[in-house]
């Protein structure tokens, strides 16, 4: 398969291109026609040591199909190899380095590629296999990339067509927190399952699975980024700002305090709100929070959890349970008082049974606009106590389950606790923020 890689504006220093006129304006908002261009998530890229393995869990445990490939040829990809795998609308991309980022000429490896070499190896070095890139599909990327540029954003790749024989795509990427990129994905009349220059696959053959054993998911609903102390309202500007995101409001009480954790979240959501991106810092508790335990051991900000959006939550927990996954749990008192909560609860009547959500230990939230059911996976996605998976069926309800905050924080110290990680919080930081 042949790719291609052209710089959009031929080599000429982007500084010297000519800009909308409306680009020029700092501090009026993202133009709504800008912000109409983003349509969705479109992958999710993460730095792993092995591609192959990561890409083997997805399949075994979360019912995952490869379906395409970044591998070396002759020309191209000798810097970085991929796996891609896919559930619904749900795309994962695990990068792999091929070698340390050393410059050597026998390995004939473009500039492009060994800057991203670079970027995973950095990444992998500092923070451990996790999520390195959020991508959007959008319809206007140059216009966002620049829109971005111009109002803080740092680019790591400037608008770059990419093509082979399905079509092309256009691709720009900026950094966002952390060691964290977001990367623009136009597709120009593209028709094949994922990016050019990639080798399709089609692998669905089950892995020593029956049939009918699926684990559907639709798409993914939101990801949600840890930040060190007080970084809150500059990343939350940066959204706004440099990328056209507004305040997604919902009814859940954000603030939580359990017993030892406290933490602060803020939404931020495209214009269309297909794309959510909740940002969470630790606020003071009595404890060392899951969100602080997380910046410890992430070396810094970073994506904390990806919630999966399926229809039916009761058919893939009972799937992922079968094969092995296992969940948060909380206490039993929770049904009791979900139990009583709901006999007051006048709003869209619940189609699953309460006994089944308490058998796979589903938790349910719910307020005027409908319910939501979700649950959190125990393990984490690498080695490290950082990044896990939600998932989260939406019947209506807009929210991210505030009114399951208190149980599952307490369940999440059960765990943390379990890691000897349930300690005093960072003193100095304490005191940083007492004195502000
Ligand atoms: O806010 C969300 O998206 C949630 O799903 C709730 C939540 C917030 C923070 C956590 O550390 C774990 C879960
Ligand atoms: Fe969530």
């Amino acid at each position: 398969m042949s790719s291609s890689c052209l710089s959009l504006n031929g080599g000429r220093d982007l500084e010297s291109c000519e800009r909308d006129a409306e680009l020029r304006s700092h501090n009026a908002p993202m133009p709504k026609h800008i912000r109409d261009s983003y349509l969705s998530f479109f992958s999710v890229r993460f730095a792993c040591a092995n591609p192959k393995a990561l890409a083997h869990y997805h399949e075994s445990k979360m019912g995952f199909h490869t379906i395409a490939r970044r591998e070396m040829t002759k020309d191209c990809n000798r810097g970085v190899c991929s796996e891609v795998v896919g559930n619904g609308g749900v795309t994962f991309e695990f990068l792999g380095p091929l070698m340390p980022a050393v410059r050597n000429d026998k390995f004939s490896i473009s500039g492009a590629e060994f800057e991203e070499l670079k970027r995973v190896n950095n990444f992998l070095e500092k923070h451990g296999e996790g999520v390195i890139d959020v991508m959007f599909e959008v319809t206007e990327c140059k216009k966002i990339y620049e829109w971005a540029v111009s109002n803080g954003a740092i680019s790591i790749m400037k608008p770059t067509y990419s093509k082979d024989s399905n079509g092309a795509v256009l691709m720009a990427t900026i950094h966002t927190y952390g060691d964290v990129q977001h990367t623009f994905v136009q597709k120009c009349e593209y028709s094949g399952p994922y990016l050019p220059g990639y080798t399709l696959l089609n692998n669905k053959i089950p892995l020593n699975l029956d049939k009918d054993h699926d684990v559907p998911f639709c798409e993914i609903d939101h990801c949600v980024g840890n930040q060190d102390w007080v970084q809150m309202d500059s990343v939350c500007n940066f959204y706004h700002k440099a990328l056209g995101f507004h305040k997604y409001i919902t009814d859940d009480d954000y603030n939580v305090v359990t017993e030892y954790s406290a933490l602060e979240t803020t939404v931020m959501a495209s214009e269309n709100d297909r794309i959510k991106m909740p940002i969470t810092m630790p606020a003071v508790g009595k404890r060392m929070s899951q969100v602080e335990e997380y910046i410890r051991y992430n070396n810094g900000p970073g994506v904390q959890h990806i919630a999966l959006r399926t229809d039916s939550i009761i058919k893939t927990v009972t799937e992922m349970r079968r094969r092995g996954v296992e969940f948060i749990n909380v206490s039993p008192e929770y049904y009791v008082d979900l139990k009583q909560r709901l006999a007051a609860y006048k709003g869209t009547p619940m189609k699953e049974s309460l006994e089944e959500l308490e058998r796979l230990s589903i938790l349910v939230d719910f307020n005027n606009d409908g319910y939501l059911l979700q649950l959190f996976v125990k393990d984490h996605i690498s080695a490290r106590p950082t990044a896990f998976y939600e998932i989260i069926q939406r019947e209506g309800a807009r929210g991210f389950g505030g009114g399951n905050f208190r149980a599952l924080f307490e369940s999440i110290e059960r765990e943390q606790e379990k890691r000897g990680n349930l300690r005093e919080q960072s003193p100095d930081k304490v005191d940083d923020i007492l004195l502000n």
